[in-house]
């Protein structure tokens, strides 16, 4: 480390910025480098790959130093943003030709994991949120944005609440304040990264007053939030945060949209992880959100996430939706027309976030100017439409024509990718510009002259003029020619092989066309900038065309899922109904292997016959994933999709609430049986008569009789209240069944197999009563014990049941008495079949039987088949 004496300007001036930003990485431009120093360097070139050297700083000790080229800025700085650090970008802030002296210099861009702008930190398909988290009392407020689209969102809520936000939105930092850490550490399971403010900047005044002079308005009233004031406080310290992060024009976030918890289909996040809606529990998995989202946009992408996560809870606008999908399903010729339109548009979402980020590029905003043109005809074609709603949708978009016109004319076609070379702006749009270019075009043609005409004059064929930073234009002879270079020829450099001179008249020609190569990126920089200005007042419009843009990719993804996959409209209701026919799991459907088919099941519900229904059924038999697609299916209809089943009624659901008993669910590493019921009794204490609940092998993780007991009283718990919640119960207690007897709403159904020898066959078709067996040693079998484990674990079962048979099916036997009654095994043998399954035997004896010298190859080739169709069968 530096030692504070006598240091060099350039290192004084870097530690005095770098205390400015202690927090962060300092990326401190020198030149064509940025460097970094010290700690920064350690950091740097661990993370980087690059090589750690030393710099004399003046008489104090010299630092670390690692540094790298500055177009290399972006590479790198995703590298260490992705490693968990903040970068504090420091830049140049003028010319160093142009200063004495020491360059002023200042941080330009702080960047974050929330507040990353560039292409190679985001997702596409992705937002990119920064949350801040206000934990406050009565009520905890919370603020989501993302920078790149301009998205802002906002709610209040209890400390439940905020965390099933956090799971819906995912942000990629969290923002809190240094005196709620520990709070937040005790009450949030999660592993975001974090950043803590001092607790000044969650003051009530000082944050209201940042959002009034941000949205330049008197009050928040418009907004819906001027009550919520946890809410507007995280709202304004995500204003304080862009603004301490040198994002200072922040014109794209011109909107605050505040999250109703009843205005949408309550999930929590167990829910949300259970039914795999955006990620699967296992790494190869597929999640709903992969099965159904088919947009063509990532805007559309990042929308159908955000319907999944926020499904309605208001009939008329999931009519609307509904109805929009059938029109699209039905009008074969507009959705063509349209979805070639919105493939085109792209993410004019994002683009235009760039505008006032300062970070579009002209290649860019050419590309917005063709979003604009594709979105303005997608508004023709809606608006002359004869639907209604389709109509009422499209036509607040604005055409915006002057503005597309603008960019086209001014952006040549072949713009390139950055503006800091000039070479953007087309002929015909500055007469200064052209007149410039022609100077400069010319004054190369005369250079090619002088190097034709020298040659002819000399003789020196293989003259050449070229450019070099040190001494501009040269003449280049090779040595071979060096006698016939004329005396007042200037000589500047020798090579190894050629020398270069330098003339006046050269000379006076240079300064002519660098003059004005100097001058033309001035004037085009200063026109793209002008450019980049006058779309600013356009940004609000053409974010909601690019909304609405969004929203028709995703009802015409619907649509396209409808007519792929065989999707059909649900009814919806407002009475508490559940009604499916034929219902299949939208993910499941889509692996299976090819040949095979769901087997589709009716499921219905209500509060007067069928409120809840107990599924018992063989292992492996189809009974979560019936659960799981009774979900999705009621979810699927509340983002306005068609349902994977052949009708569905579907009556309006506040709450969906999912729970797997213990074991299920290790690695979220909440496999105690206490997490178990904590959830269970969240479940209980907020259910509604519009509540569909799932329990999925609810207390298992305790023992069996325990376990029962639970079962029992949580399924009477749940018919008994006043609510009638629609609930489906699956369960290997089938002592559970007996509940049917006493409670005149809940009935049994199980899940159909047929056995074959000792083998299982799955049907998967539920059918009315209760099932015996669980069929666990079978599905052992199936997965390849060694058959004598298997032989010896049916006789236990056999014993089990035959006590079980002995004392009236007596729930209250107790177990241990049982087992203590087992019979020792006869010891078996272990032989070199163990371990391998029936199957494997059936094979080796087809082998045995074999003559390989009498086997014609017809015959082998049967052989082989019959080997084959034994491993199929073994498979499944
Ligand atoms: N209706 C169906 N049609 C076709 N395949 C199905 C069907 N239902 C389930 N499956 C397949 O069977 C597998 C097992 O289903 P599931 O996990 O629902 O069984 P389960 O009865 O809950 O088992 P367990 O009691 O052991 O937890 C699924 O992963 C799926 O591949």
């Amino acid at each position: 480390m530096a030692k504070n004496v006598a240091e060099t300007p350039l290192m004084k001036q870097h530690k005095d910025i770098k205390a400015k930003y202690p927090d962060a990485v300092l990326l401190f431009r020198v030149g064509d480098f940025y460097e970094t120093f010290s700690d920064d360097a350690l950091i740097a070139s661990r993370v980087l790959g690059i090589t750690l050297t030393k710099r004399a700083n003046g008489s104090a000790s010299s630092v670390e130093l690692a540094g790298f080229p500055h177009h290399s800025l972006e590479t790198y700085l995703h590298k260490l943003v992705k490693a968990g650090y903040r970068v504090a970008i420091c830049d140049q802030l003028e010319d160093p030709k142009l200063t004495k002296g020491i360059v002023k210099r200042g941080v330009t861009e702080l960047v974050t994991p929330g507040v990353a702008t560039s292409d190679k930190l985001l997702e596409n398909r992705t937002n990119n949120f920064l949350a801040v988290l206000h934990l406050a009392e009565p009520m905890c407020g919370i603020a989501f944005l993302d920078i790149t689209t301009g998205e802002f969102y906002t709610a209040e809520g209890n400390t439940e609440y905020m965390d099933k936000l956090m799971q819906s939105f995912q942000p990629s930092e969290i923002i809190l304040s240094k005196s709620q850490v520990k709070r937040f550490r005790e009450q949030f399971d999660t592993k975001v990264y974090t950043f803590q403010l001092d607790e000044w900047v969650f003051r009530e005044q000082y944050t209201y007053e940042l959002l009034l002079q941000h949205f330049q308005t008197q009050s928040l009233k418009g907004y819906g939030v001027e009550d919520m004031k946890a809410a507007t406080v995280a709202c304004g310290v995500a204003i304080h945060y862009l603004k301490d992060t040198e994002h200072a024009n922040l014109q794209h976030m011109n909107t605050l949209q505040r999250i109703t918890a009843t205005d949408f289909l309550w999930m929590d996040r167990f829910t949300i992880r259970n039914l795999e809606l955006i990620h699967s529990s296992y790494e190869q998995g597929c999640c709903l959100l992969q099965a159904i989202d088919h947009t063509h946009t990532p805007m559309g992408a990042r929308l159908m996430k955000r319907w999944m996560i926020f499904p309605l809870y208001d009939m008329q606008r999931i009519e609307q939706r509904l109805d929009l999908v059938s029109y699209f399903v039905r009008e074969q010729e507009m959705n063509h027309a349209l979805s070639a339109l919105v493939k085109q548009t792209g993410d004019a979402e994002r683009l235009v976030g760039k505008i006032p980020l300062k970070k579009a590029n002209p290649r860019e905003v050419l590309q917005l100017a063709r979003s604009i043109y594709h979105m303005q005809h997608m508004r023709e074609l809606c608006v002359a439409c004869d639907n209604e709603a389709l109509r009422d949708l499209a036509m607040p978009m604005q055409p915006l024509a002057e503005i597309r016109q603008r960019i086209i004319d001014t952006i040549a076609e072949d713009a390139p990718a950055v503006a800091a070379k000039g070479g953007m702006i087309r002929e015909g749009i500055s007469a200064e510009l052209d007149h410039l270019r022609t100077i400069s075009r010319s004054g190369k043609d005369y250079l090619l002259q002088i190097q034709q005409q020298e040659a002819q004059r000399t003789g020196i064929t293989s003259l050449k003029v070229s450019y070099n930073n040190v001494f501009g234009y040269y003449l280049e002879v090779t040595h071979a020619h060096k006698e016939k270079v004329p005396a007042e020829w200037i000589r500047k450099q020798t090579l190894a092989n050629a020398e270069r001179y330098i003339t006046p008249e050269l000379k006076e020609y240079e300064e002519k066309i660098l003059g004005a190569e100097d001058r033309i990126l001035a004037i085009e920089l200063d026109l793209y900038q002008q450019l980049l200005a006058a779309i600013e007042p356009y940004i609000a419009p053409i974010q909601h065309n690019a909304n609405v843009t969004a929203q028709l990719d995703c009802l015409l993804c619907f649509a396209a899922n409808a007519q792929r996959y065989n999707y059909h409209r649900p009814v919806m209701v407002t009475e508490p109904v559940l009604e499916i026919k034929e219902g299949r799991h939208p993910v499941i459907e889509q692996q299976l292997p090819p040949g095979e088919s769901y087997i589709a099941n009716d499921i219905t519900l209500d509060k007067t016959e069928q409120q809840a229904i107990i599924l018992t059924g063989p292992n492996m038999s189809g009974k979560s994933a019936l659960l799981r697609q009774t979900a999705l299916i009621t979810l699927m209809a509340h983002m306005g999709s068609f349902v994977p089943a052949t009708a569905a009624t579907v009556g309006l659901t506040d709450k969906i609430f999912t729970r797997v008993g213990a074991s299920d669910n290790l690695s979220g590493g909440e496999s105690t049986f206490m997490v178990e019921m904590n959830e269970t009794a969240s479940i209980i204490n907020n259910i509604s008569e519009r509540s569909l609940v799932l329990l999925d092998e609810i207390g298992r993780g305790t023992s069996t009789y325990d376990g029962i007991s639970l079962a029992w009283s949580i399924v009477e718990y749940l018919h008994n209240s006043p609510a009638r919640p629609k609930t489906l119960f699956a369960t290997h207690y089938h002592e559970i069944n007996e509940l049917e007897r006493h409670l005149p709403r809940v009935r049994n159904y199980h899940i159909t197999h047929k056995e074959t020898g000792n083998k299982v066959i799955f049907l998967r078709k539920m059918a009315p009563g209760g099932s015996r067996h669980s069929f666990g040693i079978q599905v052992a079998r199936m997965a390849g014990m060694p058959p004598n484990l298997l032989d010896r674990a049916n006789e236990i079962l056999a014993q089990l049941e035959e006590k079980h048979a002995d004392t009236g099916a007596d729930s209250n036997t107790n177990v241990q008495e049982k087992v203590k009654k087992i019979k020792p095994a006869d010891n078996y043998q272990l032989n070199i079949f163990d371990g391998v399954t029936e199957d494997l035997r059936r094979i080796q004896q087809l082998l045995d039987e074999t003559d390989i010298n009498t086997l014609t190859p017809v015959e082998a080739l049967l052989k082989l088949n019959q080997m084959k169709e034994i491993a199929r069968q073994y498979r499944k």
